[in-house]
């Protein structure tokens, strides 16, 4: 599609904050030459459709009418994963996470040295995260540069919209899988940012306002956590950061007890493990933070401070027993919060699963509260079960704030790019036994239900979907993924 006009008509799903999205059962939305919404109608009945067409000056282009049970959506947009721990989804979980770290993980990504096998592998990485839905992704590679530049390539090639980091991580760590100073660890990270920066970028520039964009694949500083990182080298890559603000930042924070007490240990000096960051100019407005299960009160405060965010990892937290991290506090903070995957700490690459594993993470908090007599106030998350637009919110453009992206992508509006998936429900998506039934309610023309229909398949395909309701991925206007993009029946 990219290069060309495209004009879409049919359901699309529009998040709008924390508790609303529009759900718009007649949208006309056209996806200009550069990739860019340039513009929607959010209601338009069909026998008003040529006019619009011909009011908009668009009497001549193709429309792609969507089918009865098709519907869009922002792409996801996944906060945190490793990408070089996907080879052990499902393996080693009978482990916490320091043990998990030393008997699983780091042997996994020592493989990482060997640049044919990081090749194999990421080619495949890459291509099943796009599948699974996700448009943005931040993504931490081994500590190798070689191995994380070929990452970058890849995401380039397949067009995903990412951030991509070298591990930094110069103590704690087996004697194969460790680097061997500060100012290598510095050395390295510098090499990635420059190599990123120069893989080439087709502009994007906003057509009205000619604004050039940022580039689909981005570096980001990644100190893997404070365990694994020395002062002097938090101190290097805090000073990597002043000198371009909009390099981002990511890092594991406050997941686990061990964890938290061996972080104080390390750095007797500062007064949290927030502070840890803060102390080493690593806590800012486009620092993406992983877990934040144990927070104490003042790093709330402090991360709220630094307008840093929250990338929750509900799959991981359960899986590494980690705990429940309280997301409705931090939402009700105004801290800012988006979903990660975390593999491998979490088993899925898809962020349906976090989805459904926020949800649930949430009634836990929900059921540990105390039982209250009065439904909680509007806007208010601490102690309730998180609501579908909530969950949407977070996937999407919760998400986009955390990666400093939200002019960019998380929903549809005039200028930003078209980072989409054209969801299918439909019974040939090959999960039937919930969809039919909801189809036949369309198809039967529920006049006036059509919201309401939209909101109950959206439901059902954040907890019951899977990679086969992902028709198409769009990145940038790009077709670049999902299941009929792979030739199989769509
Ligand atoms: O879930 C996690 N996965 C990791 O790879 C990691 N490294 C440090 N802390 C971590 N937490
Ligand atoms: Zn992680």
């Amino acid at each position: 599609m990219s290069g060309t006009t495209t004009i879409f008509y049919g359901p699309v799903i529009n998040p709008k904050s924390l508790d609303a999205y529009a759900a718009l059962p007649r949208c006309l939305l056209c996806v200009g030459p550069t990739g860019n919404v340039e513009w929607l109608v959010e209601d338009v009945k069909a026998h008003l459709l040529q006019e619009t067409l011909a009011q908009k000056g668009c009497i001549d282009e193709d429309v792609v009418e969507l089918k009865m049970g098709e519907f869009i959506i922002p792409g996801f947009i996944d906060t945190h994963t490793h990408a070089p721990q996907v080879p052990n989804i499902g393996s080693g979980q009978q482990y916490e996470l320091l043990d998990w770290l030393d008997k699983v993980t780091f042997p996994m990504e020592a493989k990482f040295a060997n640049t044919e096998f990081a090749q194999r592998t990421y080619q495949n990485v890459v291509r099943r995260i796009i599948d699974c839905g996700t448009t943005t992704c931040c993504y931490y590679g081994s500590l190798h540069l070689p191995s994380t530049k070929i990452l970058a390539n890849i995401v380039h090639t397949l067009g995903q919209r990412a951030f991509v980091g070298k591990c930094n991580m110069n103590r704690n760590c087996p004697s194969d899988y460790i680097e061997d100073s500060a100012s290598s660890s510095l050395t390295d990270t510098s090499a990635l940012i420059k190599h990123i920066h120069e893989l080439p970028s087709a502009p994007t520039v906003h057509a009205a306002t000619g604004t050039q964009h940022e580039p689909l694949v981005q570096p980001i500083i990644t100190p893997r956590f404070a365990i694994s990182c020395t002062g002097e080298l938090l101190s290097g890559l805090g000073e990597l950061a002043a000198q371009d603000p909009h390099l981002r930042i990511q890092t594991h924070i406050s997941e686990n007890h061990d964890e938290i007490k061996f972080t104080k240990e390390l750095f007797p000096e500062c007064e949290s493990y927030a502070d840890v960051y803060d102390t080493h100019g690593l806590l800012r407005g486009n620092t993406v933070l992983a877990h934040a299960v144990h927070l104490e009160e003042s790093e709330c405060k402090l991360i709220k401070k630094r307008d840093a965010g929250i990338s929750h990892c509900p799959t991981s937290n359960f899986n590494l027993r980690s705990g429940v991290a309280p997301v409705g506090k931090f939402l009700d903070l105004g801290i800012k919060v988006g979903l990660g995957t975390d593999i491998s700490g979490g088993f899925s690459p898809s962020i349906l699963t976090a989805i459904q594993h926020a949800s649930i993470a949430s009634k836990i908090v929900a059921m540990q509260s105390p039982p209250s007599s009065k439904p909680p106030p509007p806007g208010k998350y601490a102690s309730r079960q998180l609501p579908l637009p909530t969950l949407l919110y977070l996937a999407t453009l919760g998400g986009a704030r955390v990666c400093a992206l939200e002019s960019r992508v998380g929903s549809f509006e005039e200028g930003k790019a078209f980072d989409a998936l054209l969801v299918n429900v439909r019974s040939e998506a090959g999960n039937i036994g919930l969809w039919g039934a909801d189809l036949q309610d369309i198809d039967g023309g529920k006049e006036g239900k059509e919201k309401e229909v939209l909101d109950g398949l959206l439901e059902r395909f954040f907890f019951t979907g899977d990679d086969r309701n992902i028709s198409r991925v769009y990145v940038q206007g790009r077709l670049v993924g999902g299941k009929s993009f792979r030739g199989r029946v769509d």
